[in-house]
């Protein structure tokens, strides 16, 4: 049995972790890491969890969680892993950080763009990106993995195959991006208030969001060449969901066909990768509460450009699903244990 901890338990996407690690036949939660509820019961911060989890919260101690933990999920605000990290702990413990404080590799762009200094900038290297279906093999033997955003996921899963092969041109790439309000966690934020947020759409971070070089590196590393793209984010009024709607201008002449081929080649063999059948729109509802990644394209002749849409739940895929799928992957177990999640509707 793997003993799991989780920093960060409390917040959404330490929520969703443990939702999921209750369902995983061979882990088990020792720590309900918190910062503001320690020693209350974890039930009474999450009533779902109500005669479920009867464990108390716990700190955010992650040197002692090293000791008692095979495996470390930080669920925690941007900074804070990579301020506790030390080699004692990786020697004890594999590390999942759910932040993107190891998602990119130069440590100046992480400064710029996060606006804070990086406290442990010498396991940057070592720290394998945890998209699973592109790192397989590395995060297999890492002992820490950087779980990648959840925009980042949707945008980067929906492009890979066209960028890896050549077929569009990435300097023309644009992202179109919205996403649930689970998104922005579960603080208290005047923009993500109810009047703020409900029958409303707003477009954020414009030209400035924080996933943009994160994107840009792991699209970059697919097409081999420097990648520059416009990346904007929309909050609408849902709970969970993103959905990408990508343009790039094409370098070669293909059909449909032609561009299924290259997804099932990349992604025929993805448990958690569906293309779905031609003229048919991923849509967030046919994903939610699923680890699954539903990717369609069409081809706009006219223009000649292509137009790739993905759709991810952002706290599954997007986060503690994904983060599972690393676990999975690290400890050698099923890549599907415990996600065996089929979307729920209505
Ligand atoms: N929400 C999402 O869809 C996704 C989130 N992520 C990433 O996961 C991480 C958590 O996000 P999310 O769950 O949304 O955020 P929340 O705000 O919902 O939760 C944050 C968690 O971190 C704890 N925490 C806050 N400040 C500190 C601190 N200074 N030291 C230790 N613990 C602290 C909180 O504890 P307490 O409750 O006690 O205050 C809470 O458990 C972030 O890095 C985020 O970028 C990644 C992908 C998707
Ligand atoms: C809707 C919303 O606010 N989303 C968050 C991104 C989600 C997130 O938590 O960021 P990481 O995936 O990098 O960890 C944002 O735009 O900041």
């Amino acid at each position: 049995m793997i003993k799991a901890g989780i920093i960060g338990a409390t917040g959404y996407a330490g929520g969703e972790l443990v939702r999921l690690l209750l369902g995983h036949k061979d882990a088990k939660i020792i720590w309900y890491g918190s910062r503001s509820y320690i020693d209350r019961k974890y039930g009474d911060v999450y009533q779902n969890m109500f005669q479920i989890v009867d464990e108390k919260c716990l700190d955010d101690n992650m040197e002692e969680l090293a000791k008692q933990a095979d495996v470390i999920f930080t669920a925690t605000p941007q900074g804070f892993c990579a301020s506790m990290m030390k080699e004692d702990i990786l020697a004890k413990a594999k590390v999942i950080d759910l932040s993107a404080d190891y998602r990119i590799k130069d440590v100046a762009v992480y400064e710029k763009w996060y606006g804070i200094e990086h406290k442990s900038p010498q396991f940057i290297e070592e720290a394998v990106y945890g998209l699973c279906e592109v790192n397989r093999e590395d995060i297999r033997k890492a002992r820490l993995v950087a779980n990648p955003g959840c925009y980042t996921t949707c945008s980067i899963l929906t492009a890979y195959p066209l960028a890896k092969e050549g077929i569009i041109d990435m300097g023309t790439l644009i992202i179109d991006a919205k996403s649930g309000t689970s998104g922005a966690g579960r603080g208290a934020k005047v923009p993500n208030l109810y009047c703020e947020v409900n029958e409303n759409i707003k477009a954020y971070g414009v030209a400035s969001h924080r996933h943009t070089p994160e994107i840009e590196e792991q699209l970059g590393y697919a097409a081999r060449e420097k990648v520059a793209l416009n990346f904007t984010p929309h909050l609408v009024p849902m709970n969970r969901g993103i959905l990408v709607t990508e343009y790039a201008s094409l370098k070669k002449e293909v059909t449909y066909e032609d561009v299924k081929a290259v997804y099932d080649k990349y992604y025929g063999n993805e448990r958690f990768i569906r293309f779905l059948d031609e003229g048919v729109c991923p849509e967030t509802k046919w994903v939610e509460g699923s680890n699954y990644v539903d990717i369609n394209v069409k081809i706009d002749s006219r223009t000649n450009r292509i137009i790739m849409m993905g759709a991810i739940d952002n706290l599954v895929k997007g986060a503690a699903g994904q983060a599972v799928q690393n676990m999975n992957l690290m400890f050698g177990l099923p890549e599907s244990e415990g996600l065996k999640l089929v979307p729920m509707f209505p």
